[in-house]
C-alpha cells in the first residue's frame, strides 16, 4: 500500500472507536490535536529556546557551539515539517544506545502494515515517543551539544516556583519521620496521594507554560478524593506493609522532574524510614521526554539545589538524608533504555527480558502518571468499565499500581455509568488532570 501525503486524506471526521487504538487519524480525538497542534509547539519551543540561549551555550559548550546549535535548529525545523505534512517516519541514524531497538521496530511495523509508519496514521503513543526520540537525534548529529537537555531551563523553573508548597511538605515530612506518634498508613496515604496530585504539575500538559505547585499541598490533597475515579489506595498499603518473601524492595517508575519529583522522593524517604522498603529503586528516562520528565541530572539538580537552599532550612536536612540514602544504596537511580522507546509494557517481557526479570523481584512497582498509564494499558480506546488487570495484557512482573491524573483520553477500571456521569458535568474530564485514578493489580 503507498503512504499518503496529506492529512485531511488521512484523517477521519469521528472519534476514537472503541477497542481500537488510539491515533491522530481520528480528529475528534486528543491524539489529533496533540499532532496536529500541541507536538509543532513544543519543537517551536525548543527552537526559540535555542535562538534565545545561543550565546549562553556557546559560554558553556565553547564557541563552536553557536554553529551546532544552528544546525539543531535547521534539524528541528525539517523535522517540525515533516510532521505536519504526515511524512514517513524515518529510521535513526545516530549512533546511540538505542539506535538499534528502535530501528527494529519501525521496520517491523513497516512490514506489517506494508508501508512506513505515518504521523497521522499510526498509533500515537509511537508516534509522540518517536518525536522526542527525534528531538534528541538532532543534538546527537552534534558534536559539543550530544547531551544537550532543550527542556532543563524548565524543569529547573518548575521545582523553583513550587518551593513554598515543597517547603510545606519537606516540612511536615520531617515532622512525621521525627515522631514517635505517626499513624504509618495515614501517613503512607497522605504522601501517595501528595505524589499522585504532583503528577499534576507537568510541563508537557502545559505546553512548557510555567507550571508550579503554588496552592498549600497538605489541605489541597485531603479535599481531593472525590476527584480519584478508580481508588485502590488500600490495596496499595496493604501491599507496602505486606512482609514479602521475595524481596523488600520498591520500584518507583517517575514520571516529572520538579514538585512531583520532590513528592516521589517524600515517598521513597518514608518507605526507607519506616522500614516499609530496604531499598528503592528509581528508573527515570535516559532521553529529554515529554518536556519534563526526570533524567539523571534532574535527580543531582534537586538534590544539589536542596543542600543549598538553606532559606527553607527543611532542604538541606533532607538533602543530605537523601544522599546518605544513594550513598547506601538504599536508593538507586537506574535510566533503563526501554522507558524510552514506543512500546507498551506488554511488549516489555520480549524486547527487554532482562529489565522485566528485574522488576519481577519487586515487592510493589509504582508507575507514575499519564504517559506510563498509556504505556501500562496499551493505549487502547477500552471501554471505562474495562478492569485494569485486563487492559495490562498480561504485564505482570510483580504488583503494580499506578498513580495517575487523568490527562489523556483512555481510562478504565470506573463503574458502569460513571464515566457518562462526570462527563455531564465535565466534557473535558479525561484532558485535564483535574481527575485521577489509582488502580492496583497484582
Ligand atoms: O507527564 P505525564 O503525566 O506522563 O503526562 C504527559 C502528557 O503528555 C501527553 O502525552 C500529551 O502530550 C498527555 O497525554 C499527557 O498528559
Amino acid at each position: 500500500m503507498a503512504a499518503k501525503a496529506s492529512i485531511s486524506e488521512e484523517c477521519i471526521d469521528m472519534t476514537t472507536p472503541w477497542n481500537e487504538y488510539l491515533s491522530a487519524k481520528y480528529k475528534r480525538s486528543f491524539a489529533y490535536q496533540t499532532v496536529r497542534n500541541r507536538l509543532p509547539v513544543t519543537v517551536t519551543q525548543v527552537v526559540d529556546h535555542l535562538s534565545r540561549t545561543k550565546e549562553e551555550i556557546a559560554q558553556s559548550y565553547g564557541e563552536d557551539a553557536q554553529e551546532e546549535v544552528k544546525q539543531v535548529i535547521g534539524y528541528l525545523s525539517r523535522l517540525k515539517n515533516e510532521m505536519q505534512t504526515n511524512k514517513p517516519l524515518t529510521p535513526l541514524s545516530e549512533d546511540y544506545v538505542d539506535v538499534e531497538l528502535w530501528n527494529n521496530f519501525l521496520k517491523k511495523a513497516e512490514q506489517e502494515k506494508g508501508r512506513p509508519l505515518l504521523w497521522f496514521a499510526d498509533e500515537w503513543l509511537h508516534i509522540e515517543c518517536y518525536l522526542y526520540r527525534r528531538i534528541k537525534e538532532g543534538f546527537l548529529q552534534t558534536r559539543l551539544l550530544r547531551e544537550y537537555d532543550p527542556f532543563r531551563h524548565q524543569k529547573e523553573d518548575a521545582f523553583t516556583g513550587s518551593l513554598q508548597a515543597v517547603s510545606v511538605v519537606g516540612n511536615h515530612l520531617l515532622e512525621l519521620s521525627k515522631s514517635k506518634e505517626a499513624d504509618l498508613e495515614r501517613t503512607i496515604l497522605q504522601f501517595l496521594k501528595l505524589s499522585l496530585w504532583g503528577n499534576r504539575c507537568d510541563l508537557s500538559i502545559s505546553g512548557g507554560k510555567d507550571i508550579a505547585q503554588v496552592e498549600n499541598p497538605l489541605d489541597m490533597v485531603s479535599k481531593l478524593d472525590d476527584l480519584i475515579l478508580a481508588n485502590d489506595l488500600e490495596k496499595v498499603w496493604a501491599a507496602m506493609n505486606s512482609v514479602s518473601s521475595k524481596s523488600q524492595t520498591i520500584d518507583i517508575i517517575f514520571d516529572n522532574s520538579g514538585y512531583e519529583l520532590f513528592t516521589d522522593l517524600c515517598l521513597a524517604h518514608l518507605l526507607i524510614e519506616f522500614k516499609l522498603a530496604d531499598k528503592v529503586r528509581f528508573h527515570a528516562k535516559r532521553v529529554p521526554w515529554f518536556i519534563s520528565d526526570v533524567m539523571e541530572h534532574d535527580f543531582n539538580w534537586i538534590l544539589q539545589e536542596m543542600e543549598n537552599k538553606s532559606t527553607v532550612p527543611c532542604l538541606p536536612e533532607l538533602s543530605s538524608k537523601w544522599k546518605g540514602f544513594v550513598n547506601s544504596g538504599r536508593w538507586t537511580f537506574n535510566a533503563e533504555p526501554f522507558w524510552t522507546l514506543p512500546y507498551s509494557y506488554d511488549k516489555m517481557k520480549e524486547i527487554d527480558s532482562k529489565l522485566y526479570e528485574s522488576l519481577g523481584e519487586s515487592k510493589l512497582l509504582i508507575f507514575k502518571g499519564d504517559l506510563n498509564y498509556r504505556k501500562l494499558v496499551c493505549e487502547m480506546n477500552w471501554y471505562h468499565t474495562e478492569e485494569f488487570a485486563v487492559a495490562l495484557r498480561g504485564f505482570q512482573p510483580a504488583p503494580l499500581v499506578t498513580l495517575r491524573t487523568v490527562k489523556a483520553d483512555v481510562v478504565v477500571g470506573l463503574r458502569a455509568g460513571q464515566a457518562e456521569e462526570i462527563a455531564e458535568i465535565d466534557s473535558d474530564w479525561l484532558l485535564t488532570g483535574k481527575y485521577a485514578v489509582v488502580s492496583y493489580s497484582s
